[in-house]
């Protein structure tokens, strides 16, 4: 398997203070973490060192062999797909056209910019991947939040990333738009077996089954790293939220609760 991406001994300080302390990490193709820690812990820190949109105080990142600070930042951007809810979108396009902005990296379309009939035809299958054939032309401010998040996971794959990253894409979703969303991204883990994904949340119930491995911040250390069975234990969890827990899996899915 390949390596996709590997973080070694990374420290982050802001205003003097250490945020995350002798970070390592490995992701390879076809692996996807989860990335667990209370408010504060660090994981959207992480998250945006590892999309190679800030860098290590200390350590090293390197994105398919390529080290952050010895090459451009653009360059490794191009092989990460992040996801960001607060997409700061207004203009009322089309889901569709939200997707193909992937392309171009941009908020809007580029005025002369035109895809290729390849590229719609790429767009609109990450549109049906993503359970969205019928909402295609349905415009941006009509869409609920989990469809908007669903819209925004197409657009991050556009260009082909090695590596998906995911900050918290279950915030606000009820249940169904919960649901829904987990579903696309194992649909997604069988569509594309060499992508790798990183996803960041609070809550067990929002992994998919799919998730292989997990990470586990707690004040910026890492508590526990590895397989997700090895890791997602009631112990570890407990210790991550310093709170008595208990975890039950079934049918490859979690749910937590205090003990
Ligand atoms: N630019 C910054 N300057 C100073 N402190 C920062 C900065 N960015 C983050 N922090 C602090 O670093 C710590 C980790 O923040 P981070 O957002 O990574 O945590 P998180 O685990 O994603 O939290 P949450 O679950 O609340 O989203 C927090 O205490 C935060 O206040």
């Amino acid at each position: 398997m390949t390596e996709v991406l590997r973080a070694e001994g990374v420290e982050v300080v802001r205003d003097g203070r250490p945020i995350l302390q002798e970070v390592s990490l490995t992701v390879r193709t076809g692996e996807h973490w989860a990335l667990l820690g209370a408010n504060g812990a660090g994981k959207s820190t992480l998250l945006s060192l590892l999309g190679a949109v800030v860098h290590p105080t200390r350590g090293t990142v390197e994105v398919l062999g390529r080290r952050l600070g010895r090459v451009d930042l653009r360059e490794l951007r191009a092989y990460v797909g992040h996801v960001d809810p607060r997409h700061p979108l207004t203009q009322p396009l089309r889901t569709r056209d939200v997707v193909l902005t992937g392309l171009t990296n941009s908020v809007a379309p580029l005025p002369h910019w035109r895809p290729t009939p390849a590229q719609e035809e790429r767009a609109d299958r990450l549109i049906a991947t993503l359970g969205l054939t019928d909402l295609r032309d349905a415009r941006w401010p009509t869409l609920s939040q989990g469809q908007r998040g669903r819209t925004l996971i197409a657009r991050a794959l556009m260009p082909e990333p090695r590596l998906l990253l995911l900050d918290e894409p279950a915030t606000g979703l009820d249940l169904p738009g919960r649901e829904q969303l987990i579903a696309a991204l194992d649909e997604l883990r069988r569509e594309h077996p060499a992508l790798a994904t990183v996803l960041v949340t609070h809550h067990l119930e929002e992994l998919p089954g799919g998730t292989t491995h997990a990470l586990l911040l707690r004040e910026g250390r890492v508590l526990a790293r590895g397989t997700a069975g090895g890791v997602l234990t009631a112990d570890q969890l407990s210790k991550c939220f310093d709170l008595p827990l208990v975890l039950d899996r079934q049918d490859g899915r979690w749910s937590v609760r205090r003990a």
